[in-house]
């Protein structure tokens, strides 16, 4: 059988859409996949920040009128660029199993400030989680409320310059600008087989991910005959771990234009829930743990709190 695999044209999306040939083929081998590229808004603007061009939905719209038109079968996403509302009639029939959820630093090397690199851990993982290797004042590249939020409650003197485009494009601008450093997700850079290059991971707890981070979205028809094979490719905790943090940013009402962030783990069975929202300049962040069976009970009750000053 054939299936028509719609994905953006990015080095990240084609290896993400890559995972998921390789599970469905572990699972039919005579499964017969072929690659759809698809140009989104979020690809041809590449000189703003997502948040003044309208945010979430970007690089999915082009793709769900793909589905919608029966050009493609199936369409895979970084569950994070996934807005809130699915288009009529889709679904997302699988998560995969998450990445590596944190952001992490790449520093400059060439930076005219080589101090910055003096305190820098390199270790990969645990404990370092403080940003130890940035001098005051150091001038990091992110286009994303949610990182800029984080790092200014950080460290109010960190300069946050705007900077967008894929990984390739963003290291040469941190480069030609040259500024201090630059935030990536860990999961895009460990995908491309590129996490050699990253300076520092930043423990959630400092830097709450992006809602979704480090997972795959598979997307389809509501009612296609291939959903029972694609929802083989879901990961159960994945799955219900991004749900609590969808509930958590759909109750606070999640744009791409207010910074939000969640992070949920199954611990010992229970869903274990970080939540960080930015409120009149004020960064607010709370934690919650409850069962495994209701993740969106618990994300509403997550924002609720973190709204009202009760979370702790
Ligand atoms: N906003 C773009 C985007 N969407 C997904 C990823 C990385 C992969 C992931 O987090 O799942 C990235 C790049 C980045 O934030 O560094």
């Amino acid at each position: 059988m054939k299936i028509r695999i719609g994905s953006r044209a990015s080095h990240l999306a084609l290896a993400q859409t890559q995972i998921v040939i390789d599970a469905l083929k572990s699972i039919d081998n005579s499964l017969d996949c072929e690659i759809v590229k698809i140009s989104t808004r979020g690809d041809r603007w590449v000189d703003r920040p997502l948040s003044e061009i309208g945010g979430k939905g970007l690089f999915v719209k082009e793709i769900e009128r793909a589905l919608l038109d029966g050009e493609i079968d199936i369409a895979v996403h970084s569950m994070k660029d996934m807005p809130a509302e699915l288009a009529d009639g889709l679904c997302i029939a699988a998560v995969l199993k998450r990445e590596d959820p944190r952001d992490a630093l790449i520093y400059n090397n060439a930076s005219a400030d080589k101090k910055i690199l003096a305190n820098s851990t390199m270790e990969h993982g645990g404990a370092n989680n403080q940003l130890k290797g940035l001098r005051p004042g150091a001038r990091i590249g992110t286009s994303s409320l949610r990182r800029t939020a984080q790092l200014k409650n950080l460290d109010s003197s960190f300069e946050v310059v705007p900077l967008r485009g894929n990984v390739d494009t963003r290291l040469k601008k941190m480069k030609e600008q040259g500024l201090d450093a630059i935030i990536l997700a860990a999961a895009g850079l460990k995908r491309l087989g590129m996490d050699n290059i990253i300076s520092q991971y930043i423990s959630v707890d400092i830097m709450v991910p992006a809602v979704g981070q480090g997972a795959i979205a598979v997307e389809m028809r509501d009612g296609d005959p291939l959903y029972d094979t694609i929802r083989l490719l879901n990961h159960r905790e994945t799955e219900i771990c991004v749900r609590a943090e969808r509930a958590f940013m759909n109750e606070l009402g999640g744009s791409c234009r207010v910074p939000i962030g969640a992070y949920a783990e199954v611990i010992d069975g229970d869903i274990s829930l970080l939540g960080m929202y930015q409120l009149d300049g004020k960064l607010k962040k709370g934690k919650i743990a409850g069962k495994i069976d209701e993740p969106e009970i618990l994300g509403i009750k997550l924002a609720k709190q973190i709204v009202s000053g009760t979370s702790i």
